[in-house]
């Protein structure tokens, strides 16, 4: 069973065996009342009442008359990044069954960085062998423009820890053309979702006209970036383009292509992954609004999930 927190219109749901929990990991300023609608449809995620008793969950979603639409948003915070690893493939794995039994096809998105390490559990049993990796389109948020085979390529990051220990067609794999330019990259790469879009693999969302992949994992920066998407930079409010480029990333290497937010924005479910305390002021800033940061401007048409660790969180 679980209790609901509601607060204007920021909606919890919490199980009611964590109700002693410390007050410092529920955001200030919050009153509880009932939620029954929106209580059952996390439920509903059937994510395991294992990870209950080993991790500290807060579960969060912002109603669909605050956002003007069915955005769902939830905090989940674990012990420890192994338990965490446990969730998000759990997750994962449940929306792959539901839009590879409801579609036929799974668009799967993810960033670099250490997203990468928290997915080992999916290459494991039992989702190794569950999992019909057949129908997996595999695409990144972001790449930097080098040779697949470098240390910074995105590709190379995702293929070493993860493609290369699950049979997804190669021909569903979307790498980027590296050896163009980031501006030319970031157009084919838009080109190619355009295809996408025209052979049905990809859907559209109807309220945004921007592709609606299925899942995005994403991670973040200790300064707040998502993608390549970095605070204060002009690409942040692109506002046409699916895909676009940057050739001044402040986070080394310097040319990247990124998706933008409109597209990030449209994405049926989005699981933000954070860990670690460097990364606690930027969670504080997205989640508390105490300050602006890409990953403040993440959400999701159905529903985004932030999954953190007890550092990420230790400012909330
Ligand atoms: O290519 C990239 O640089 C990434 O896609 C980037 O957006 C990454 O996800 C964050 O920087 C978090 O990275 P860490 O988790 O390693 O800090």
């Amino acid at each position: 069973m679980a209790s609901s927190c509601f607060l204007g219109s920021i909606v919890f749901t919490c199980p009611t065996n964590l109700s002693s929990r410390p007050a410092s990991l529920f955001p200030k300023n919050l009153t509880c009342c009932p939620y029954s609608s929106a209580a059952s449809r996390f439920e509903s995620l059937s994510i395991g009442s294992s990870r209950r008793k080993v991790s500290e969950v807060m579960s969060m979603a912002t109603t669909a008359s605050e956002m003007g639409k069915e955005e769902k948003k939830r905090v989940e915070i674990f012990d420890l990044e192994e338990n965490l690893a446990v969730d998000l493939a759990k997750f994962t794995a449940h929306l792959s069954d539901k839009y590879c039994k409801e579609r036929g096809a799974f668009t799967v998105v993810v960033s670099g960085g250490s997203l990468i390490k928290s997915l080992r559990k999916l290459v494991e049993s039992p989702y190794a062998d569950s999992i019909d990796w057949s129908r997996w389109h595999f695409f990144w948020v972001d790449e930097r423009v080098v040779p697949k085979h470098h240390d910074d390529s995105n590709y190379k990051l995702a293929y070493d820890a993860f493609l290369s220990k699950v049979p997804i067609p190669p021909g569903n794999v979307y790498a980027i053309n590296e050896s163009l330019s980031a501006e030319a990259a970031a157009d084919d790469y838009e080109t190619c979702l355009k295809h996408l879009v025209k052979t049905n693999i990809l859907r559209v969302s109807e309220s945004t006209g921007f592709p609606k992949f299925d899942l995005m994992l994403l991670g973040m920066g200790p300064d707040g970036h998502v993608a390549s998407l970095f605070p204060g930079h002009s690409l942040c409010n692109e506002s046409q383009k699916w895909v676009t480029f940057i050739t001044d990333s402040p986070k080394p290497p310097s040319e990247r292509i990124t998706f933008t937010f409109p597209v990030i924005n449209s994405s049926a479910h989005i699981a933000l992954v954070v860990c670690g305390s460097g990364k606690a002021e930027a969670v504080q800033a997205a989640l508390k609004k105490t300050g602006e940061v890409p990953a403040g401007s993440v959400s999701a048409e159905d529903e985004l999930v932030w999954f953190l660790d007890k550092p990420a969180c230790s400012k909330l």
